[in-house]
């Protein structure tokens, strides 16, 4: 674990009303997560990561960083502490006086690192995040994909072990979105850096992140394994935002059609992760069972090198033809029934 909240509270007190933006937060990072945080503006997200550099303390409970309790920390100890953490915005936070070189170097002679040192390692670094060529520009010549570069750059040139970004890829198109997000995913697999995104945009929870946090008013709702969470959505924030990436319902006119036919029937949605279903609702599978099964709806979707297909079936026949089908799903799938 490199990231720990343990029972944090935190409460804004302005002049006239008090804001609960944290509460009861438990949640673990693990050493190279990449660790989403999920939820509509003024759910908690900024408190929760600013939490984790200090730049937000908690009103009670812990926040444990590379073994130490951050929120306990002052002056020379949280310095030190803080080298090992750095964080990107949603806004790049570039300095525009200055050139690429300069706001890469930053951190560096921040730390009084000596010349050569700064020199090499600005090199390598933008070697890294591929503006070689952008040294001497100014901020102001830049694309917005090109900013955040720089930014991820400036964030690396202390070694860090984690990285916190903060809706990284807000202000940038979708192409850059995702140039962006292949670079994340660099930064954790060849730097082993762990990071940690607060993001309202659920598709860059599938693209990059491993485990994920839903947030609302404050409360972790719903945290797990990105793919788990999205195989089997419990809360319903959690399903409105999982319905946005991943094609689920069963489309309302043949819907409507199978629960118009006559006779005994129930629609049944299916949700499995890694198996090949497909095979498993072949012809010779469904002669073994005397009700019908129609296939109504079929989504496949892929996350973290994973497959979630998901498949809608019309079931027909006595209610015992239907239960011996049933019994078959419960045993080897995750099923649910879906209302007529
Ligand atoms: N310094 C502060 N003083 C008073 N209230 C605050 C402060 N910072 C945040 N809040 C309140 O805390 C709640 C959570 O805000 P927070 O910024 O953490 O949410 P968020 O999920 O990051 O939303 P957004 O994406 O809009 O920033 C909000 O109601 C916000 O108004």
């Amino acid at each position: 674990m490199i990231i720990q909240f343990e029972n944090v509270e935190k409460t804004f007190n302005s002049r006239k009303i008090q804001v609960n933006a944290c509460k009861n937060i438990n949640l673990t990072v693990d050493e190279g997560d990449i660790f989403g945080v999920v939820g509509y503006s003024g759910a908690g997200k900024s408190t929760l990561i600013r939490m984790v550099n200090a730049l937000e303390r908690p009103t009670s409970g812990k926040v444990v960083v590379n073994g130490v309790v951050i929120n306990e920390l002052r002056g020379n100890e949280l310095r030190k502490a803080r080298k090992g953490i750095s964080m990107i915005f949603q806004q790049f936070n570039l300095v525009n006086a200055k050139t690429v070189y300069e706001n890469v170097a930053m951190p560096l002679i921040l730390n009084h690192t000596p010349k050569e040192e700064i020199k090499k390692r600005v090199k390598e670094i933008l070697e890294f995040v591929e503006l070689t060529d952008k040294a001497d520009t100014y901020p102001g010549k830049l694309s917005g994909g090109q900013k955040q570069r720089v930014g991820i750059a400036r964030a690396l040139t202390t070694n860090p072990s984690i990285l916190l970004c903060d809706e990284p890829t807000s202000a940038l198109d979708p192409k850059t979105t995702d140039s962006i997000l292949n670079l994340l995913k660099k930064v954790n697999q060849e730097l082993n850096i762990t990071i940690m995104i607060i993001t309202h945009q659920i598709n860059i929870v599938q693209k990059i992140c491993n485990k994920v946090a839903v947030m609302e008013d404050g409360c972790v709702v719903e945290m797990g394994k990105v793919k788990e969470v999205f195989a089997k959505p419990v809360q319903p924030l959690t399903k409105a935002f999982v319905d946005t990436v991943v094609d689920q319902s069963i489309p309302e006119t043949i819907f409507e059609a199978a629960a118009a036919e006559k006779g005994n029937s129930k629609i049944v949605k299916i949700r499995c992760l890694d198996g090949n279903v497909c095979d498993t609702f072949t012809p010779g599978l469904r002669e073994n069972f005397t009700a019908e099964i129609k296939t109504l709806f079929l989504s496949v979707n892929e996350m973290q090198g994973s497959v979630l297909t998901i498949i809608g079936l019309q079931i027909k026949g006595t209610r015992e033809e239907i239960e011996e089908v049933l019994v078959y799903l419960r045993e080897n799938y995750e099923y649910e029934e879906v209302a007529v």
